[in-house]
């Protein structure tokens, strides 16, 4: 469903990522974890068009979007959680989730998405910055959501939120997978959160992805050896 192949991403003269393959299945919840500043954001911003490749093909389904603005990424169904979440604080939860509806030509918010997130209908007419940290990671994804997407990239969506909450987020990604069918690509630091959802862990590198395994029969030791200092 989405496939990258031989991807390079440069900063000027400097290469962070350099030739990296990855594919997801459809359906399929892929974590990519790795320490600071090993490339994740900076994957996940090349994927969504934000920060351009050098090298390299994306593609959705059949679809190359490689060559495309973010916007038509989004139209081919690739949608983006950035890292900090970066929600519209002076907008209700109403009006941040319609910003994501832009490619679809719908109005109303969909009803599946209020039914993931029920906590957002009782608080629609709030402005964005009065939600908590958890309540507004749910936003940003619920307006990610909003494009009908059939790739979904989160980066790093447990960061700054409680325990408790990110049990919570694994078990909606993985009721956005299976009533949604989406592929999901989730950067993380965190190895217990990966291991509650993902079926495939990939660890990134100096911008290479240096090791990868299902989720069944993961060497953890291993795993995480990669993500100490
Ligand atoms: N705008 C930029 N200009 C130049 N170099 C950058 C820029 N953004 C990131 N880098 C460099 O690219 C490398 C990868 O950074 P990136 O943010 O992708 O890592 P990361 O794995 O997402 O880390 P984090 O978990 O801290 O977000 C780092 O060496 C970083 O210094």
């Amino acid at each position: 469903m989405l496939a990258v192949e031989n991807l390079h991403v440069a900063y000027g003269q400097s290469e962070v990522i350099h030739g990296l393959d990855l594919s997801l299945a459809p359906g399929e919840i892929v974590a990519i974890m790795g320490r600071n500043g090993m490339g994740k954001t900076t994957l996940m911003k090349s994927l969504i068009g934000i920060v351009p490749s050098t090298m390299g093909t994306i593609h959705i389904g059949s679809t190359p979007i490689e060559a495309m603005d973010s916007y038509q990424r989004v139209a081919a169904g690739l949608a983006y959680v950035p890292q900090g979440r970066m929600i519209f604080s002076a907008m209700t939860v109403k009006e941040n989730i319609e910003t994501g509806l832009t490619v679809t030509g719908e109005t109303a918010v969909p009803d599946h998405i209020y039914e993931l997130f029920p906590v957002l209908l009782d608080m629609k007419s709030r402005r964005g910055g009065n939600l908590s940290g958890g309540q507004q990671q749910q936003l940003a994804i619920a307006r990610a959501l909003a494009s009908r997407p059939k790739v979904l990239i989160l980066d790093e969506p447990t960061e700054g939120i409680q325990p408790s909450i990110i049990k919570e987020m694994a078990r909606t990604l993985c009721r956005i997978r299976d009533e949604m069918g989406l592929s999901i690509l989730v950067s993380e630091q965190v190895l217990s959160f990966a291991l509650d959802m993902a079926d495939r862990v990939l660890v990134i590198e100096k911008g290479q992805i240096v090791h990868q395994s299902p989720r069944d029969g993961i060497d953890e030791q291993k795993v995480s050896a990669f993500l100490s200092v």
